[in-house]
């Protein structure tokens, strides 16, 4: 009994082990030095990532650093890895709403922490721990989408573009202001931005550094809605509203849905066809598939 427990134990570990290495860009070979990295990290303390699982399958990950707007501190950095990890395995998960509380979104980096790490190795550990993590989150089985309340600047605007969708709440902001920092973004958000909104709009938004309200962001297909509420409560209710169009239905099929069309969005064309079959081939003959079968519906 114990020996199977310590078993399933110790292979569970490995799965996640193994799945994160398969999601993650950068290792060792790459120069990246994570345990560097964790250790500056925990230096910078502050706020917090709190991810709330509810029984309808939809997860909560909430920013939490109301001080400085939901800037990231070094430990929430850590604390979004860690989450990040946790949704990995969440079977019966089919949705994400990432939010920030106190009316926004996400102010960027903890501009105390990014002056402290201003040389080249921090930063580039940093970059690659990001990138990490956020493509893992970009990456997971879920139905993602970013509640973009108040202001998403920086880092917190690269955020945002991890999430398969988002959602505007009147007088909210998206703003990539890294060029008025010196910089580009280094978390992904760039890459993403251009396959979202595509190559001309991502360079006049980088360039310019240019506010994004809601009818702009919805003009650009940066924004799927704008929502009726600007409270935090409203707002997070709508966002649910909005996505359980979407998450109906199992998990195992709604996780399917996602992994082929993130598939389709990252590989080659024979890479992603393939792993279109091996999806296909985990859902066939399974419990929604013989459900229908007997149940037969009409797709009136
Ligand atoms: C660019 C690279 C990097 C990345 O991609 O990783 C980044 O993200 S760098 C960070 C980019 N973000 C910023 O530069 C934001 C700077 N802050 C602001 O523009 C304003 O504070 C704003 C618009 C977020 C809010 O303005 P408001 O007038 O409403 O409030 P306060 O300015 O009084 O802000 C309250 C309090 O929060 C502190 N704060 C806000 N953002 C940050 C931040 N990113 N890091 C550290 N601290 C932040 C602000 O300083 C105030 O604190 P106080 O102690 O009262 O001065």
């Amino acid at each position: 009994m114990a020996a199977d427990l310590w078993k399933s134990l110790l292979q569970t570990a490995k799965e996640k082990i193994i799945q994160q290495r398969r999601a993650s860009l950068y290792d060792c070979a790459h120069g990246y030095q994570e345990e560097l990295i964790k250790k500056k990290l925990q230096q910078f303390p502050g706020g917090s990532i709190n991810l709330s699982k509810e029984g309808n399958g939809i997860g909560i990950l909430t920013l939490n650093n109301p001080r400085l707007m939901n800037a990231f501190t070094g430990t929430m950095m850590l604390e979004l890895q860690e989450r990040v990890t946790e949704l990995e395995t969440w079977k019966e998960g089919k949705g994400l709403i990432v939010c920030g509380v106190g009316n926004t979104f996400c102010s960027g980096s903890d501009l105390n922490a990014v002056k402290a790490m201003s040389n080249s190795e921090d930063g580039m550990n940093m970059c690659m721990f990001m990138q990490n993590t956020l493509t893992r989150l970009m990456r997971l089985p879920l139905i993602s989408v970013a509640l973009v309340q108040g202001k998403a600047l920086g880092g917190g605007a690269e955020l945002t573009t991890t999430c398969d969708f988002r959602l505007m709440t009147p007088g909210s902001e998206i703003r990539f202001v890294h060029k008025q920092m010196g910089l580009v973004p280094g978390w992904g958000g760039a890459t993403r931005l251009v396959q979202i909104v595509g190559h001309g709009a991502a360079l006049q938004l980088l360039s310019g550094a240019v506010k994004v309200d809601p009818e702009g962001a919805l003009r650009l297909g940066l924004s799927e809605k704008t929502l009726v509420s600007s409270d935090e409560t409203g707002s997070l209710e709508e966002a649910r509203a909005w996505l359980s169009l979407y998450t109906e239905g199992p998990a195992s099929v709604i996780q399917a849905v996602k992994k082929v069309v993130t598939a389709g969005k990252e590989l080659p064309l024979e890479a992603a066809l393939r792993t279109e079959k091996d999806v296909f081939g985990s859902v066939w003959g399974g419990p929604a598939n013989l459900q229908a079968l007997v149940r037969r519906p009409k797709h009136k």
